[in-house]
């Protein structure tokens, strides 16, 4: 059997890419700090996925252990340095922190001469993620670990797509899924070509799709959270009950069209039926999802390349409206959680510093009439 390691065992890890994986006939090593999910993933070897439909369909997936990164480094890095394909899905911010790992993993294939082709997949929602996984783990590296990673172990960038809420279960495993799912991967960055995955697009420029992706699902879902939290809304579901929200979803949808249409060969009837597919995926009555978790990590996501800035950047080069992602970045800066650090930071900014230059360090913008604009609309809101 082949084998995987997979960075975080949370809910798109289990959820997604561990279901891909086994159905692949892959064995997989979750790598987590979670103890209760290490210890079930040990001592039961497998797990439970439900898709949220009506028959409530279960997937049973085997051949699957943990291993606790916190308290047992060097079994990661044997595990690396056997694996066949590593995977993440961990959060960006916690890429820097595993990617020492990774590093470490590399220098031991090479010492053991496994030159062996390996692939390093990041799936996160951002755009490069392996490219950014590659640069932390490049740190680490030594000349000869560099030489030997340039020949041997791709970081082929990915998109991933379905809806994974969280989970409230006894059983620590067991996770409720959206039945959509998608998982591109960039073949020109692949090294391992001796295999390819069934369930996985393998696209020769991933840029068309993770902008899709990101842009709608990401940018939508979020602009149902931030305008849900300003109404005091507590789940995605109330959000869309409220006439003013699914309008706010659809102009920001309208916005993402007009750019994608201006810069990739989709068709506008295919790019409004992905989006009404999108609406429907949100609105799933058989998904609970927090608006807490959608709008989690604020700071994140009013980033450079992020969600609305990008698309807000690069509509605003093509000479077309961007007023309603414009709003939503004025809804982030009033988004309050006290469980979410990222969001009391961003408020202490807030009361400590002055508007303009929150918005100017967070968003990285230089462009001094957009800032301005952002100010303009964020005050309407804070
Ligand atoms: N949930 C979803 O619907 C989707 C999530 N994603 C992306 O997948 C990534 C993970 O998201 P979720 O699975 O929702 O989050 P999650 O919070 O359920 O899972 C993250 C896992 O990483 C673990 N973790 C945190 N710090 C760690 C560390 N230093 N070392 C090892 N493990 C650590 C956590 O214990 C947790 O089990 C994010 O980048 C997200 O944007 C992508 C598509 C869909
Ligand atoms: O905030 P993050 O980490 O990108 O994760 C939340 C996102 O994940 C998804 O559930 C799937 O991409 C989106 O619907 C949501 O926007």
């Amino acid at each position: 059997m082949k084998k995987a390691v997979h960075f975080g065992a949370g809910n798109i890890g289990r959820g997604f890419i561990g279901e891909i994986l086994s159905q692949n006939g892959f064995t997989i090593d979750f790598i987590d700090v979670n103890e209760a999910i290490i210890d079930a993933l040990n001592d039961r070897g497998s797990y439970t996925i439900e898709l949220a439909n009506e028959g409530h369909d279960k997937i049973e997936i085997s051949g699957v252990a943990g291993i606790n990164n916190a308290k047992n480094p060097e079994a990661v890095v044997s595990a690396i340095a056997e694996t066949d394909v590593v995977t993440t899905a961990i959060g960006p911010n916690i890429l820097p922190f595993i990617s020492g790992l990774i590093a470490q993993g590399i220098q031991k294939r090479r010492e053991a001469n496994n030159t062996a082709p390996l692939d390093v997949i990041a799936c996160e929602n951002m755009i490069g993620g392996s490219d950014f996984l590659l640069e932390k783990v490049k740190e680490d590296l030594s000349a000869e670990d560099l030489a030997f990673q340039a020949e041997h172990i791709g970081f082929p960038n990915a998109a991933v797509d379905r809806i994974v809420p969280g989970q409230s279960h006894e059983d620590p495993l067991y996770v409720v899924v959206e039945p959509f799912h998608e998982w591109v991967i960039d073949e020109s960055g692949l090294k391992n070509t001796s295999f390819k995955l069934e369930g996985v697009h393998y696209a020769s420029n991933l840029d068309p799709f993770i902008e899709r992706k990101l842009f709608s699902v990401n940018s939508g879902h979020a602009t149902v959270a931030y305008n849900s939290a300003y109404k005091g809304y507590k789940t995605i579901l109330e959000g869309l009950q409220d006439d003013e929200i699914v309008t706010a979803l659809k102009n920001v949808q309208a916005e993402t069209r007009a750019l994608l249409l201006a810069k990739w060969d989709f068709t506008e009837e295919d790019l409004l039926a992905y989006h009404n597919t999108i609406i429907d995926r949100f609105a799933n009555p058989q998904i609970i999802d927090e608006v807490s978790r959608v709008a989690r990590t604020p700071i994140r996501k009013l980033g450079y390349d992020e969600r609305f800035i990008r698309p807000i950047r690069e509509l605003k080069a093509n000479g077309k409206g961007y007023g309603a992602h414009l709003d939503v970045v004025g809804k982030i800066f009033s988004y309050k959680d006290v469980e979410d650090p990222q969001a009391v930071e961003l408020q202490e900014r807030l009361a400590n510093e002055r508007l303009v230059d929150v918005i100017k360090e967070v968003t990285g913008l230089k462009d001094a009439d957009l800032i301005a604009e952002i100010e303009a609309v964020a005050k309407k809101y804070i």
